[in-house]
């Protein structure tokens, strides 16, 4: 009997699509929202962090504004989406704040991910609504995007943040019991898949075209997430958002729906990303005690240890650390642009701030974000 991977998962992100949420197009279904929010809750009150990637802006925004169906313009869309987003608001409020829970807004778009400062930006304001107990909602900023920088859909939305905040278990909520061998719309014979390995391509041709007339991406966008959600290492449950206690019998451990496993965990995964995928833009000159704390302690890099920066860099590039003698000992991303890591390093920590003006975080280089050589 496979055991879910939300069992073990300290940091979770859930993503409900929008027929769910909004009753097929109707209108907000708010008994589902006030189910999913004291679920959520009890979660929180495990010591999980959540954070909710949440659909049906357009659909409730065409609900609201009496249209008959989704429009096809996209100025149409991204109005209705506008109009959508205040009731999605107001209801996730409320229905958390039943729970004693405090909600925050998060609109995203491709370039925020795209971006390295933007992502980083992004990453460290989620940890901190995290770290305060508060549950980010997330949906795509649709007001400011175009069709072809859209993510399109909260599937690849859902995977993007899964990476973003490097949480362990991805789970996608929508209107059917998971991913069937085939669309069980159309299929009658179609089963359910339990467990797969996330990317494979199998599942890719099961997962057929678009989805619902009020959901956007179908299963495919489902598989395709999966398989981004892997990269990090997390793992992925497709399941229905209508099944009783769906997200604390998943952490639980009971399988529910569909699992795509993933093949590595998360900090290895995302720390051969960061040495495969990036260029280096500049070198830290290191002493041989921030070396000694690299490699030895597992330690996060301080400008203390620093004693020369070489090139220009941006917040969020990629930089390698070498020692006096020119060796190559980590790389990592950087936590300030090179004209301020000139400013800081030699520096404890507790300067940064009067040196600078600010502080971004106590560290150069986060061991999170380091790779040793
Ligand atoms: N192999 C499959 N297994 C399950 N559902 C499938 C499959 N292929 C296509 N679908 C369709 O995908 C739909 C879910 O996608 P979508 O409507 O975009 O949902 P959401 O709004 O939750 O993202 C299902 O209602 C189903 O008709
Ligand atoms: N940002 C859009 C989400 C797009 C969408 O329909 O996604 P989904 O239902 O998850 O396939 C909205 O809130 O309407």
């Amino acid at each position: 009997m496979p055991v879910s991977a939300l069992l073990p998962a300290h940091r979770i992100v859930v993503k409900v699509g929008s027929s769910l949420v909004t009753n097929e197009g109707r209108g907000l279904d708010h008994t589902a929202l006030a189910r999913w929010a004291a679920e959520i809750a009890k979660l929180a009150a495990m010591g999980k962090q959540v954070v909710l990637v949440s659909s049906g802006a357009v659909a409730e925004g065409v609900a609201r504004l009496g249209w008959k169906e989704k429009p096809t313009a996209i100025h149409e869309k991204q109005a209705a989406a506008a109009v959508g987003q205040m009731g999605l608001c107001q209801a996730y409020e409320s229905a958390f704040r039943a729970h004693g829970l405090k909600t925050a807004q998060v609109l995203l778009t491709h370039e925020d991910m795209a971006d390295r400062t933007r992502y980083l930006n992004a990453r460290t304001t989620l940890l901190t609504l995290l770290a305060l107990g508060v549950i980010p909602i997330i949906n795509e900023n649709d007001t400011v995007v175009t069709a072809e920088i859209k993510f399109g859909d909260n599937d690849t939305l859902g995977a993007l943040v899964t990476n973003l905040v490097e949480g362990e278990a991805l789970v996608i909520l929508t209107d059917q019991q998971g991913l069937y061998t085939a669309d069980p719309r159309k299929d009658a014979s179609a089963t359910l898949i339990q467990e797969a390995r996330a990317g494979d391509v199998a599942l890719e041709a099961m997962a057929g075209g678009a989805g619902s007339s009020v959901g956007t991406g179908g299963m495919y966008t489902k598989v395709i997430a999966a398989k981004r959600a892997a990269r990090s290492g997390a793992a992925t449950i497709i399941a229905s958002g209508r099944e009783p206690d769906v997200l604390t019998r998943l952490a639980a451990g009971e399988a529910i729906g569909t699992q795509l496993i993933a093949e590595k965990t998360p900090l290895a995964a995302r720390k051969q990303w960061i040495a495969a995928h990036l260029q280096v833009k500049g070198r830290l000159v290191v002493d041989e005690g921030a070396r000694r704390a690299l490699a030895e302690k597992g330690s996060s890099l301080l400008p203390i240890g620093v004693i020369a920066v070489e090139g220009e860099f941006s917040r969020g590039d990629m930089v390698s650390c070498i020692n006096a003698e020119g060796v190559e000992l980590a790389r990592g991303l950087v936590n300030y642009p090179a004209s301020d890591a000139r400013r800081i390093m030699r520096q404890p920590t507790s300067q940064i701030e009067a040196l600078l003006g600010y502080l971004e975080e106590p560290e150069l280089i986060h061991r999170d974000n380091l790779v040793l050589l």
